[in-house]
């Protein structure tokens, strides 16, 4: 499947990124360079740099050189200035070839102000211009970001929910308690990152979000989802995943959430092994067919071990930390993608962990995809689970927007009767809504 790929805010820009060097790493062509990045600054990357220049649009400068202000996390805010600059998003749109993608891929922080904001406001742009299906990957904030994140993202959710033909969201929460990710406990604004230790952050990480082995989570499951198959040097023997199954299993609309999981193969020594391994590290090298054949012929024995190892690959993805983790038998659809080398994609396996993956998710059609690769050194598979409605951290994240809501308005209220201490305005209005009875 080929997509345009969106990248709106600092998480946007910065999965964007990652995306592409995921590209690049693996050989698989993705977006064909159709790619765009809108922010309110320059966005700064923790991978190299692979989007083109003129193809990252910063909004909403005017603003900032009038009055020194930003957007400084204010949903709100970046959807007017995005609304305002509309012609000048509708003119970097100019820059993608539609005509090459089926799909397009907008990706966004939803817990603060440009992400979630200019955003949503992106997304109806494209809606306008275009009548491919718009995909939305959305980040959810962790808790440790506080109240006004969790407002943000509930709102900005809705709002993506609604506009998007699927939201594949991810939950920075389950992602960063992991010891070497990001250092949640110090930050005080997402783009402000603290070692442990509380000291300032120096050397080459004084330039990280510190999102950076997240960041590489997500576009790996992105990019082994969406880019089956597609290799910049197909092999010979490949059947393509079908795009449509893919679109199928998103149609359900609402929230979606990624499985993954991958082996590596053993390797045989030498220099077939040698060549096999460099050929999948630069796409630009031939393998051979003499580096890609089967290391052994496969007797029955090892056909049965083939088989059994792909059946627990579709397991180990479906019980994998998800992209957001839920109640995987409240997924309306799923879809299964396998890749690897052709002579390691047991049919039999494969055939099994989809049977098992019905079951244990109770859902009646499962759709497949294989991706034989020769050059492949590992074997991997991915689940996506479409419309998943039992999320703990989306009732979570829910429940303390609505407390926070309600804690603003009180305070508003008493910042009003503070200012109108006689209770005049609340008696106006009491006195209006009796004289229109
Ligand atoms: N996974 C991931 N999450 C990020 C990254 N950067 C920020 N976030 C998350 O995304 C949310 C939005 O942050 P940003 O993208 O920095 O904010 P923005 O959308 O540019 O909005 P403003 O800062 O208000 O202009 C944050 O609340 C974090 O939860 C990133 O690189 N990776």
């Amino acid at each position: 499947m080929k997509l345009a790929v969106i990248g709106v805010g600092n998480a946007g820009s910065r999965i964007v990124n990652n995306i592409l060097d995921v590209e690049k790493e693996t050989g698989r062509n993705l977006c064909n360079g159709n790619t765009l990045l809108v922010n309110s600054t320059k966005p700064t990357f923790d991978v190299d740099e692979h989007v083109p220049e003129e193809r990252r649009l910063v909004i909403g400068d005017v603003y900032w050189d009038a009055d020194g202000s930003d957007i400084d996390g204010d949903p709100e805010l970046a959807a007017t200035i995005a609304r305002e600059e509309k012609n000048d998003i509708n003119r970097a749109f100019d820059l993608i070839e539609f005509h090459q993608v089926d799909g397009i891929l907008v990706v966004a922080g939803l817990g603060r102000g440009t992400g979630g904001g200019a955003g949503a406001v992106v997304i109806d742009q494209l809606n306008e211009i275009c009548d491919h299906p718009i995909y939305a990957v959305g980040v959810l904030p962790a808790e440790a970001e506080g109240d006004e994140a969790a407002l943000s993202a509930a709102r900005t959710l809705q709002s993506f929910v609604t506009k998007a033909d699927n939201v594949i969201t991810f939950d920075n929460d389950a992602w960063q308690d992991d010891d070497e990710q990001r250092w949640v406990d110090e930050v005080e604004s997402p783009d402000e990152v603290a070692p442990p230790d509380g000291e300032a952050p120096t050397g080459d990480d004084a330039d990280r979000s510190g999102y950076g082995p997240v960041n590489t989570a997500l576009a790996e499951r992105l990019v082994t989802l969406f880019a089956a198959g597609e290799f910049s040097a197909p092999s010979a023997s490949e059947s393509r995943m079908d795009p449509s199954d893919i679109m199928r299993t998103l149609d359900t609309g609402g929230l979606s959430s990624i499985g993954y999981a991958s082996v590596e193969l053993p390797q045989g020594g030498g220099i077939r092994s040698l060549v096999r391994s460099l050929s999948n590290r630069y796409s630009w090298m031939p393998g051979g067919a003499w580096a890609s054949a089967p290391l052994t012929e496969m007797d029955d024995e090892d056909a049965g071990t083939a088989a059994a190892k792909i059946n627990n690959l579709v397991r180990e993805a479906a019980r994998s930390k998800l992209t957001l983790p839920c109640e995987i038998t409240s997924a309306d659809r799923a879809l299964v993608v396998l890749s690897g080398p052709s002579e390691t994609l047991s049919r039999k396996g494969f055939e099994g962990g989809r049977y098992w993956l019905e079951r244990e998710a109770d859902i009646v059609d499962v759709m497949a995809g294989d991706e034989p690769h020769d050059r492949a050194t590992s074997l991997t598979a991915v689940v996506l689970f479409s419309n998943v409605t039992d999320v703990a951290r989306i009732e979570e994240i829910q429940e303390t927007a609505v407390e926070h809501q309600q804690a603003l308005d009180a305070d508003e209220t008493l910042d009003e009767s503070a200012e109108d201490p006689a209770g005049e305005s609340a008696d106006e209005t009491a006195t209006e809504a009796v004289d229109s009875r």
